[in-house]
């Protein structure tokens, strides 16, 4: 397995930090603009070191589409954060019809959410209902649309800001619905899960929550994710996740 990264943000460096303790490079890391010491960078697959063989996206919806066509077609399997990129059909189809041209695979990493399993599972019975509900201090909406309907340094009290599709959340808050999205591709799809995104002075951390009924009976999952140290936004279980994906991609025996 030979890695490379796209972004160095705050998860592309929590990313970076923990392939070199695992020993797994990274060979190279895709950039705009300044990278971290001590890496390779460059600025698109074209320029990725011969033979590279994953991919890891850090870098957010625009990265994925930037360079995700192009390293699945080129026979480089892509690990993703970037879930609610696919809740828009085109670029979904061409990663599709790239992994087919390559015979590569795009794999979805959990990010900060858990239960997917379940609700893969439970989706081959057939689901009835799914719900998702983000939960993040006012801090972790800064930059989002939750801006324009909550004055986010005043908030007291826990203030929805977004209620409809998974869909609608994916592509409206791509830096904050990307559990939204992942929740979706699990179960009921990116139309049929129903999405709430809730402003909350009260969090102690990223919460989310699923709620699932169906022919398996029903669930309700609940994690309070610490942020990374550099950013509210962003869970450090979603850095995590994406390592422990590629220790899956490398196992004999896969969870
Ligand atoms: N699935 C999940 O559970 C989660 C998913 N995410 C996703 O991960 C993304 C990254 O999060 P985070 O690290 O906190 O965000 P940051 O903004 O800290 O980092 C994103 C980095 O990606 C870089 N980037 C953006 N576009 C490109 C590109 N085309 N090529 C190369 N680099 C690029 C940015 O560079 P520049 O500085 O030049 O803009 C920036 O350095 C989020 O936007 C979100 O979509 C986040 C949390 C959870
Ligand atoms: O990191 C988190 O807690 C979740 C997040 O931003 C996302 O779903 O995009």
């Amino acid at each position: 397995m030979r890695v490379a990264v796209i972004g160095a943000g705050s998860i592309g460096g929590w990313v970076i930090a923990a392939l070199e303790r695992e020993g797994l490079g990274p060979e190279a890391v895709i950039v705009r603009g300044t990278a971290p010491e001590g890496v390779r960078a460059v600025r698109s697959v074209a320029d990725l070191p011969a033979g590279v063989t994953h991919l890891v996206d850090c870098a957010g919806h625009a990265g994925l589409a930037a360079h995700g066509p192009g390293a699945l077609a080129a026979g480089i399997d892509v690990i993703t954060l970037s879930l609610g990129a696919l809740a828009d059909a085109g670029l979904a189809r061409d990663l599709a019809l790239a992994a087919e041209a390559g015979c590569t695979r795009l794999h979805l990493a959990s990010g900060a959410i858990g239960a997917l399993d379940a609700l893969r599972a439970g989706a081959v019975g057939g689901l009835s209902r799914v719900r998702y509900t983000g939960r993040k201090p006012p801090a972790g909406w800064v930059g989002s649309p939750a801006e324009a309907v909550l004055d986010l340094s005043a908030l007291t009290a826990p203030a929805a800001h977004f209620e409809g599709t998974a869909r609608e959340a994916a592509l409206r808050y791509p830096k904050n619905a990307n559990v939204a999205a992942a929740v979706a591709l699990a179960g009921l799809g990116f139309d049929a899960t129903q999405a709430r995104l809730v402003a909350d002075p009260e969090a102690g951390g990223n919460i989310h929550e699923i709620e699932a009924e169906g022919v398996f009976g029903s669930f309700r999952f609940e994690i309070t994710g610490a942020a990374l140290p550099d950013t509210p936004r962003s869970s450090a279980l979603a850095a995590m996740s994406v390592v422990a994906e590629l220790r899956r991609l490398g196992a004999r025996v896969t969870t």
